[in-house]
């Protein structure tokens, strides 16, 4: 899977894509990345501008439309690789686990990251992304959340967890709508806390039934939204 990212600081990326299970995806060619420079699209190549004042007034200072559009519309021609056209906003659809599913079946993945008060409106009105969020929270700009779906999807391709089991029995996995159960490894006891005795009883049965029931009520007490959603997945699964 190919990811390309549209940025004013490719630097931001370094660490991330030299570190743990990206930068194994990487050398096994299970994930491709390139960064792009919205710097290098600006018309001025000395001083390289690429925002300018808002029309009508306001605060800050927008990304303007040319250098964006001639940037993303260059990646996009660097390979024949049909691409989804994401551009990260606060202003976007909120990005969950369903999509990072959807988004792990795309061959390529263009991410247009935002800086300063966002992009000329006639950025979305020429190149047509779809507008992704992953949060109402303010960031300094979209390449936190480019890595955060980054992450979340490349979880999701075949060969790049060691264990896939881990992928399904993670909270919000595929058909997993409820937060994981608690969970516990050695020693059995630590400062009076000890391990539930059912997960050491050998009863795979009974540790079944006490996950799911944890499961639940850790959804019920801090996502019961997701409780609901679940009971709707289950009244209309084809929904
Ligand atoms: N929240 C936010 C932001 O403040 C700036 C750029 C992107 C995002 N986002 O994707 O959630």
């Amino acid at each position: 899977m190919r990811f390309d990212i549209v940025t004013l600081f490719p630097a931001l990326f370094e660490g991330y894509l030299g570190e743990g299970l990206l930068n194994k995806a990487i050398k096994n060619e299970l994930v491709d990345i390139h960064r792009h420079d919205l710097r290098d699209f600006a018309p001025d190549s000395v001083h390289r501008p690429v925002d300018d004042k808002p029309f009508g007034g306001g605060p800050g200072m927008l990304i303007q439309v040319e250098p964006t559009v001639k940037c993303v519309e260059a990646v996009q021609a660097m390979s024949p690789m049909p691409a989804r056209k994401i551009l990260l906003t606060p202003g976007g659809k909120r990005f969950d686990q369903r999509m990072a599913e959807e988004f792990a079946t795309d061959q390529r993945l263009i991410l247009l990251c935002g800086r300063y008060e966002g992009f000329d409106q006639r950025v979305t009105d020429i190149w047509q992304p779809e507008e992704i969020s992953i949060g109402d929270f303010v960031l300094n700009g979209g390449e936190v959340a480019a890595m955060v779906i980054i992450e979340a999807v490349i979880r999701l391709i075949p060969g790049v967890l060691g264990d896939q089991q881990s992928n399904i029995d993670d909270s919000f996995s595929q058909g997993n709508r409820l937060l994981e159960f608690p969970q516990y490894t050695r020693p059995r006891e630590f400062r009076g806390h000890t391990v539930p005795d059912v997960l050491t009883g050998g009863d795979h049965g009974a540790i079944a039934k006490w996950r799911a029931e944890q499961s639940r009520l850790r959804t019920q007490a801090r996502r019961s939204d997701l409780l609901v959603e679940s009971e709707n997945d289950i009244k209309n699964p084809n929904a």
